[in-house]
């Protein structure tokens, strides 16, 4: 269960635009790590090489010291939530899990397990496109939980969602947390994260502006608001 996540000297070039510049650090299990950073910072890039949906132009990723490529049964090692919105519309939020657990042998009856979990269990019959967008997220979370893996990266799994779906969220992330899972969730939502991460990655301009535990953070700067804007230069 205890999985760690290895980013090494992660570089991504788009042309002139460095999104991503020489980022070192490790996700460790147990614990929630927010992965912060003002829009733009690169995160999504960064989580895209994690999955390898994207090739660094330098450094690399290991998930147990393997890449993701190399994983065996990639979802039953790592939940991934990116784009929420991503789901084929005409398809029955039902059938997108059921395909996704067949596709990956994995047991039909997760299917219903993890639509339980995420509070989806009335709606499996409904189309995807019928879904609001925090239903879409929560359809998203649902497809990364269903392998039952030891390491979820979540991409900003907070957007759409109502008040309750946030309050709900932070306590899942928690839990999985508990549970000894790997647990890597960005925002750019600096009260959210203060409220659900333990440890925090803060970056700018793809390059790393801060690795450390959340309490250390808020008492070296005051708040995680005031630490986070004097990093990035939001304060001058
Ligand atoms: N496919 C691409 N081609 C060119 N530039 C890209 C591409 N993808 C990302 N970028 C650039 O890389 C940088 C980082 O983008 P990225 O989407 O990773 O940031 P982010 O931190 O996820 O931002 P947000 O919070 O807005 O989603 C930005 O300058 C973006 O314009």
């Amino acid at each position: 269960m205890a999985t760690v996540i290895e980013v090494r000297d992660l570089e991504k070039r788009y042309g002139r635009t460095v999104a991503v510049d020489r980022l070192s650090f490790t996700v460790r299990p147990g614990v929630v790590t927010g992965f912060l950073g003002p829009n733009g910072a690169g995160k999504s890039t960064t989580m895209r090489m994690m999955l390898d949906l994207d090739h660094p132009t330098g450094g690399h990723v290991r998930i147990d010291g393997a890449r993701y490529r190399d994983l065996r049964r990639p979802l039953t090692k790592v939940g991934a939530l990116l784009e929420a919105k991503s789901t084929h519309g005409g398809r029955r939020a039902y059938h997108h899990l059921l395909w996704l657990a067949q596709s990956n042998r994995l047991p039909a009856a997760r299917v219903a397990a993890v639509l339980e979990l995420v509070g989806l269990a009335g709606v499996g019959g409904k189309r995807a496109k019928a879904l609001s967008l925090g239903m879409a997220q929560r359809l998203g979370i649902a497809a990364a939980l269903l392998g039952d893996p030891p390491v979820l990266l979540l991409d900003e799994p907070v957007n759409g969602l109502d008040p309750e779906g946030v309050y709900w969220i932070r306590g899942l992330l928690r839990e999985l947390a508990a549970q000894g899972r790997t647990v890597f969730v960005s925002s750019h939502l600096m009260s959210e994260m203060e409220q659900t991460a333990d440890h925090l990655v803060v970056i700018h301009q793809g390059r790393l502006l801060a690795d450390t535990p959340l309490p250390q953070f808020v008492a070296a700067h005051g708040s995680l608001e005031a630490g986070f804007l004097a990093l990035t230069g939001g304060a001058r």
